[in-house]
């Protein structure tokens, strides 16, 4: 994996990442295909926008198709037959939040699928083996997500946990084919935060990710730590926010050093007819929209803003047609796709503080 910056404007940096499936300019968006699939969309269509690094689950793909099935396919590019980069999550997060978790122990988590309630069992090592078995680009270890709230001392304890499991994550490598990504937890807790990096940076991961947030905390403390760690990570490998997060969101952690961002909002709020436009949020849905035969947003140039209007596309949603889904989430992806393009563009311009400020005014003046 390379990383090498190409433009700088005080914390914020484009750079360009060289993974073994090719490679991605950051900062960058990954849109969301936990079980091998971004929900209503071809890969061509994925790739038309300019989308070229896509986030799966070790959990959910670990449960269904398993791994037998993926390997027997030749791994996870040529099962879901995506020829980009491909980013796993770990399960960590995904087993705190939709599987039933039953137990933390040192060795790992215990848990029962989501799925049939059957009992699994993932170790850090267990899960690097995973990820190195299905061909990703990119791996993030498995850690122990803290939930928002939590007291002082289960953060501190669960952090040590973490650091303990990202040790074993890269004993347990067996090719640099596949990047692993260390996780930075610690609550909201600015001393724990900081004890984190001091040690995670001292394993040789090929990036590093801030978990932990974007799980309900106020934004404020979303902010207040991504500005205090992503500063502190090795500036010459990649930096990921999890989970994170709306354009506003984006564009605070672009400016305190982030390069990679994931989410499922764009896709998910598509499906439920929340559109993203250069003036705001928009829900189709809305009774003002019935006779209203003017684009989601005039100031887009997607196929969806391009073919169909506001009124259209409410009708296909209050029909519960299939293209409603479809329909949005072209709009959606393709306007996060040009907002991190536009946001490459500025810091490469030198302007990113300008851009920041006139998306944000027009975003929020609606
Ligand atoms: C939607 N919010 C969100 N916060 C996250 C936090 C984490 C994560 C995924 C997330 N998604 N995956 C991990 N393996 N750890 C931390
Ligand atoms: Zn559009």
């Amino acid at each position: 994996m390379k990383f090498r910056i190409l433009a700088q404007e005080g914390f914020a940096r484009s750079a360009s990442f060289m993974g073994t499936h090719g490679q991605t300019e950051t900062p960058c968006f990954m849109p969301v295909g936990t079980l091998g699939a971004v929900k209503g969309l071809t890969w061509e269509q994925v790739k038309g926008m300019g989308y070229s690094l896509v986030l799966a689950n070790v959990y959910h793909l670990y449960l269904r198709p398993g791994l037998e099935v993926i390997e027997a396919a030749g791994g996870l590019h040529s099962f879901i037959g995506w020829n980009g980069l491909i980013l796993t999550d770990s399960g960590g997060f995904q087993v705190f939040s939709l599987g039933r978790l039953m137990k933390i122990k040192e060795e790992g988590i215990e848990f029962r699928s989501h799925v049939d309630g059957s009992k699994h069992f993932f170790s850090p090592e267990f899960v690097v083996e995973f990820e190195e078995r299905i061909g990703v680009d990119i791996g993030m270890v498995l850690d122990e997500c803290t939930p928002y709230p939590a007291t002082y001392e289960y953060a501190k304890h669960s952090m040590e946990r973490t650091l303990r499991w990202a040790k074993r994550s890269i004993e347990a490598r067996t090719t640099d084919k596949t990047a692993l990504f260390g996780i930075v937890q610690g609550g909201v807790y600015e001393d724990l935060r900081l004890k984190c990096v001091e040690e995670l940076v001292k394993l040789p991961f090929d990036g590093f990710a801030i978990g932990g947030l974007s799980v309900g905390e106020p934004k404020e403390e979303m902010y207040r730590i991504t500005r205090l760690v992503a500063p502190k990570l090795p500036p010459d490998k990649p930096r990921y926010l999890m989970g994170v997060g709306t354009p506003e969101d984006i564009l605070e952690a672009v400016e305190a050093g982030v390069d990679m961002f994931d989410c499922v909002m764009p896709t998910r709020n598509a499906r439920n007819g929340t559109l993203f436009t250069s003036r705001g949020k928009i829900n189709i849905k809305a009774a003002k929209y019935r006779k209203d035969f003017s684009p989601p947003d005039p100031e887009c140039d997607c196929y969806t803003c391009r073919n169909f209007s506001k009124a259209y596309l409410r009708h296909l949603y209050a029909s519960g047609e299939m293209n409603a889904s479809i329909l949005n989430t072209i709009h959606n992806l393709h306007f996060y796709a040009k907002l991190m393009e536009r946001i490459r563009e500025a810091i490469k311009g030198g302007y990113f503080t300008e851009f920041k400020r006139e998306f944000l005014a027009k975003y929020r003046g609606g």
